[in-house]
């Protein structure tokens, strides 16, 4: 009897020095540094060039990645023209998905797939992300777009451009704390989805592009826009837990918890309840926490037998959600930081590239001959 690995679990495909989980401690660290204190002490800025780099950057490699980034924020007017022509109502990966393709077509060197160009595309999407999301939402909006400004952090600059106006320092240090947690982690479905485009040669957008369309999934980072569906459908805290409850009996999975690696509490699901705990308390408990806060406890009492505990797009959403951020877009937000961690394992990948090609057990029929048309039943 062959031994399949259903899904892929615990397949090992190639080395990586970028990240490093221990699912049953919950344990997360970017270069053996923890997440936690990556949450506390850095930014997205910095963790973005330390997995692009391999290395702790220092001040003066970051002062000229910061101002790298800074100077690739302006997308071209063709695009913007072309991203306010989409349809009204699409959904906004569907639309990221295909903006950042289109981004390609207005790069001369797309194509280029040199590990320096791979590089510098790197930098030019890590910057532009952040301006396409932004357009998307504003134009679906039927407002205008905002140009990026140079002044602005990279967490700060997106808030900005999303809503018209400055955050405070404190919305724009929670936003890029939620954006450091969510950078990378390890061989997930669309980093994996990447390295396999790119594993074939191809260029550093179709693997970007390939990575936003396994993101997208509710099963992966779709997961933190059906939390918040999951939650306006329950409704009020005190419905939680019979919901939970209902849905189990029946089979079906909750949104946001559970995870292929952990079988503990995702270490970044622990970060971001703190925040949401503590933005809840200072606005007066806002009533989406106040339903997670059920929905954990149930799901613990009942799962963690399994090793079933909250992941990262359990509480994400409640943080967006009070940073004025529609529920739609927290996937592409997902994407926003996570570019940085699907070309950083790219570029690593390719430095000893192979082509990725698993198997499958053939199951089907055998001895067969081929039947005219006219002789099937
Ligand atoms: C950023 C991220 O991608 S984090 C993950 C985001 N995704 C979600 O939150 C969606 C909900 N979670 C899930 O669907 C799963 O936990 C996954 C897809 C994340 C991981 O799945 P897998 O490792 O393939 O586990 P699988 O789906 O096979 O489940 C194993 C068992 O746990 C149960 N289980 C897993 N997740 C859940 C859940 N969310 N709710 C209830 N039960 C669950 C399954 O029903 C199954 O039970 P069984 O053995 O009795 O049949
Ligand atoms: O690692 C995974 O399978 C999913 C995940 O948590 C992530 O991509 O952040």
């Amino acid at each position: 009897m062959t031994n399949i690995a259903k899904g892929l679990e615990g397949v090992l495909f190639t080395e990586s020095k970028l990240t490093f989980i221990n699912g049953t401690e919950g344990i997360l660290t970017h270069l053996g540094i923890p997440i936690q204190e990556w949450a506390e002490n850095s930014t997205f800025e910095e963790l973005s060039l330390a997995l692009l780099s391999g290395h702790l950057p220092t001040a003066a490699e970051l002062a000229h990645f910061d101002s790298q980034l800074k100077a690739n924020r302006e997308i071209p007017a063709e695009l913007l023209t072309i991203i306010a022509g989409y349809p009204k109502g699409i959904s906004a990966m569907q639309a990221l998905r295909t903006a950042v393709s289109h981004l390609a077509l207005f790069d001369a060197d797309a194509e280029n797939t040199s590990a320096d160009a791979r590089m510098a595309i790197s930098i030019r999407l890590i910057a532009k992300m952040s301006t396409i999301i932004a357009a998307i939402r504003r134009t679906q909006q039927g407002l205008e777009p905002v140009a990026p400004r140079i002044d602005l952090t990279h967490a700060a600059n997106f808030l900005y451009m999303l809503h018209g106006e400055e955050p405070t320092p404190e919305q724009a240090r929670l936003f890029d704390i939620a954006l450091v947690l969510h950078v990378d982690h390890g061989m997930n479905a669309s980093t994996f989805t990447a390295i396999a485009t790119a594993s074939t040669l191809s260029d550093q957008y179709s693997a970007v592009v390939s990575a936003i369309g396994a993101l997208k999934g509710p099963l992966h980072g779709g997961a933190n826009e059906a939390v918040m569906d999951m939650l306006d459908e329950i409704g009020t805290p005190d419905k939680a837990a019979d919901f939970v409850n209902a849905k189990l009996d029946a089979k079906e999975k909750i949104m946001g918890v559970g995870h292929r690696v952990y079988k503990y509490f995702d270490p970044r699901s622990r970060v971001l309840r703190d925040y949401a705990a503590h933005v809840a308390e200072k606005q007066g408990k806002s009533h989406y926490y106040q339903i997670l806060e059920v929905i954990e406890k149930t799901v613990v009492d009942r799962l963690s037998s399994k090793g079933i505990y909250p992941n990262v797009d359990f509480y994400s959403g409640t943080v967006y959600s009070d940073l004025g951020i529609a529920k739609e877009y927290f996937t592409p937000i997902f994407a926003l930081a996570r570019i940085s961690g699907w070309c950083a394992s790219v570029n690593e990948y390719e430095r000893d590239n192979r082509l990725l090609r698993p198997d499958a057990v053939y199951s089907g029929a055998v001895d067969q001959h081929y039947v005219e048309l006219q002789d099937r039943q």
